[in-house]
């Protein structure tokens, strides 16, 4: 018997946010790539994880939310999203098990219609939060939903990604439907994303934490300097990290660094844990706070800060 041919390629998870894209990407991969919150649109950036297997190779791309633009930055992001859509091999789109399909979901379906030649996934998630019955029911409407736009979907397929219920069986039905190839990525990669992005991210994930209904979209970080520090034993290393975190307007800067910059020193530990555990060595971080003002609608601000 011939052995299967390899395949590799890449899919997106789409969907409203917090439907999960973000943590079944990671569970997927099996390493905290994305950014996971329990807010909306955290997940700006165009974050791959990759899930190396003896047959296949599956390059993941997180897309942000795609959401009804009110900014330059909105724009961009939803512009993001559908050429991200147009260039990979298969699109996953993620419906929580324990909502009922609202305006959001149809719209990014009826999006999703318009794209003809990827196959798509319909992945119902969080799986672990309802019961047998309900999650009959939300198979149903998914499959009318399909049905409704004139959406073929190859697959329908529950999963619970904090439970690690049914993501095996994902990964099985993505695979197939990705073109013969060799490997893209050399094994152990992870993901493709700067670093540097990364640990942007993660400053972010934590500067925003407990203020985000203050601050909604108007932080950015830009992590200025990464160096391994010089002079250190080889076996005790430190990287020294100098980020900005960008604000909108001056009186953010109270709310970020909080009084006495207590809540800028929490958003330090907090952060430096994070990028210690994903780059595994130990950090030194430099944090200021930066004005930048209307980031959000200008151009070359947009583009300094990474969008
Ligand atoms: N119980 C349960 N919770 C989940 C599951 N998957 C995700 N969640 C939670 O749902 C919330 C949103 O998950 P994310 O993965 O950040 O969602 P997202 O779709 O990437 O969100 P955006 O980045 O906003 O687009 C987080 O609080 C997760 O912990 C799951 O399988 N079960």
């Amino acid at each position: 018997m011939t052995e299967p041919a390899h395949r590799s390629g890449f899919a997106c998870f789409v969907g409203r946010p917090n439907a999960g894209k973000s943590t079944l990407t990671n569970a997927l991969v099996g390493t905290k790539v994305a950014i996971t919150s329990n807010r909306p649109q955290t997940t700006r950036h165009t974050v791959r994880g990759i899930v190396h297997r003896p047959d296949a190779q599956l390059v993941l791309v997180d897309t942000p939310g795609l959401h009804k633009p009110r900014t330059l930055l909105g724009q961009r992001l939803n512009d993001v999203v559908r050429t991200t859509w147009a260039e990979v091999d298969v699109i996953g789109f993620c419906l929580p098990a324990d909502q009922r399909t609202g305006p959001g979901d149809r719209f990014i379906a009826q999006e999703l219609a318009h794209i003809k030649r990827t196959p798509k996934v319909a992945v119902v998630t969080k799986t672990d939060l309802v019961d047998a019955r309900t999650l009959a029911e939300r198979l149903v409407a998914v499959e009318a939903l399909g049905r409704e736009l004139g959406i073929e979907w190859a697959e329908i397929v529950p999963v619970s990604a904090t439970e690690g219920r049914q993501v095996g069986l994902l990964a099985e039905l993505l695979v197939p439907l990705l073109p013969e190839g060799p490997p893209l990525y050399p094994e152990g990669e992870l993901t493709d994303e700067p670093e540097q992005v990364m640990v942007a991210e993660l400053i972010r994930e934590a500067a925003l934490e407990g203020v985000r209904d203050e601050l909604p979209h108007s932080i950015a970080v830009v992590v200025e300097e990464m160096l391994p520090r010089e002079d250190r034993p080889a076996d005790r290393p430190l990287l020294d990290i100098h980020a900005y975190i960008y604000i909108e307007r001056p009186s953010q800067k109270g709310i970020v660094i909080g009084p006495k910059g207590r809540r800028l020193k929490e958003v330090g530990t907090t952060s430096r844990r994070h990028i210690e555990a994903l780059l595994g060595t130990p950090v030194y971080l430099d944090l200021h706070v930066k004005v930048a003002k209307d980031w959000q609608r200008d151009p070359r601000q947009l583009r300094r800060l990474g969008f």
